[in-house]
């Protein structure tokens, strides 16, 4: 097991769950609590001129506070290396769970997706876009609650989300017709597109572009044409067609999906979200910070509201805030 001399006495790595370019995420444990959590660690050296885009990333997880989006509990950088502490999603990913049920009833995608709309729509509103919306980025956790994760490709456009944007990213499967063209494109319009390629593999088990040719893949996808299997709904059909518009123009908005008549059937509401700029104080999980480092509660408090909110103070209380939501006891050992 490599050991990074930056997490020594703060987390013991464990296995890895998760590889991608530049990228590795193991599992680890925090070891004043117990506490199981995902750590990304990104080398330096292999990340190259993608190095802004951690920093872009870290940026938008200290203002996204939302129960669908994955926690960043905090970051480590050394010389050579970045850490990112996450959220442990223990359910693992969603398409997992769809693939060892063949598909999802209606009931059942409804309420994953809208989950995914509310973090989505609460992502759009702060200016944001995903980009890279897509079943492996979408992790259950213990209580089987959904979390989008993997902001590296998200964009918050300069001049706000109705600002084109020209990179070509995310993965083509998933990838909106304008975005494979080239074209300039609004990150919330992409994002729509791919939620709506979500929505098909979560009522249908399986995807609507697919081809192991890329020419042929883009080829299905620029056609807009796809299967609709006989067990859809007329309701999920019309609500999967508005998504799936090939013209970006004619594409479903997010407020509009908010609303939509699928998603609020057998809910009073249309689908929320609140915008959170703090972690709620929690006055036992300072106590007990407060016993183990001998400052006062208080003190804790102010520094936690005063820091960058990813630090190992930060990493700490929101570990602890987990347990006592989950009615554990609020044990901590001083770190070795
Ligand atoms: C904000 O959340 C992020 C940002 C980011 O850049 C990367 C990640 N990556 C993560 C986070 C957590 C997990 C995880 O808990 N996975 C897991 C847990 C139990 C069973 C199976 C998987 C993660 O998994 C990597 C594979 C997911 N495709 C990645 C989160």
């Amino acid at each position: 097991m490599v050991r990074y001399a930056a997490l020594k006495g703060l987390y013991d790595l464990e296995k890895t769950i998760g590889s991608g370019g530049f990228a590795k995420v193991k599992l680890a444990t925090h070891i004043a609590t117990g506490e199981k959590v995902a750590i990304k660690i990104m080398d330096k050296i292999s990340l190259g001129d993608d190095l802004p885009r951690v920093k872009l990333e870290v940026q938008a997880l200290k203002t996204l506070l939302h129960q669908h989006i994955c926690r960043l509990y905090q970051v480590i950088e050394t010389d050579s290396h970045y850490f990112m502490v996450i959220e442990y999603c223990s359910g693992g990913e969603l398409f997992d769970h769809i693939v060892e049920k063949n598909r999802l009833s209606e009931t059942e995608s409804r309420k994953f997706f809208r989950q995914i709309v509310s973090a989505v729509a609460y992502l759009h509103s702060l200016g944001y876009a995903h980009r890279d919306l897509k079943p492996e980025n979408v992790l259950l956790d213990r209580e089987e609650n959904l979390k989008l994760i993997d902001f590296g490709l998200c964009a918050k456009p300069k001049n706000g989300i109705d600002s084109h944007l020209q990179t070509s990213c995310g993965s083509p499967t998933y990838a909106a017709p304008e975005l494979i063209l080239g074209k300039k494109y609004l990150g919330s319009e992409v994002d729509i597109w791919s939620m709506g390629v979500l929505l098909y593999a979560l009522l249908c088990g399986f995807l609507p572009f697919d081809d192991n040719s890329i020419e042929n893949l883009y080829r299905k996808i620029l056609s807009g044409k796809y299967d609709e299997p006989s067990w859809l709904s007329s309701s999920s059909k019309r609500l999967i067609r508005a998504m799936l518009q090939i013209d970006p123009k004619k594409r479903i908005t997010i407020q509009e999906l908010c609303n939509h008549p699928w998603i609020t059937a057998g809910f009073l509401n249309p689908v929320s979200f609140v915008h959170k700029t703090n972690f709620e104080k929690d006055d036992d999980v300072l106590s007990t910070m407060s016993a183990i480092c001998g400052e006062h509660a208080s003190d804790i408090w102010r520094k936690l509201v005063k820091s960058d909110r990813t630090d190992y103070r930060t990493a700490t209380y929101l570990l602890l805030l987990d347990r006592k939501l989950r009615g554990l006891s609020l044990r901590i050992s001083p770190s070795a």
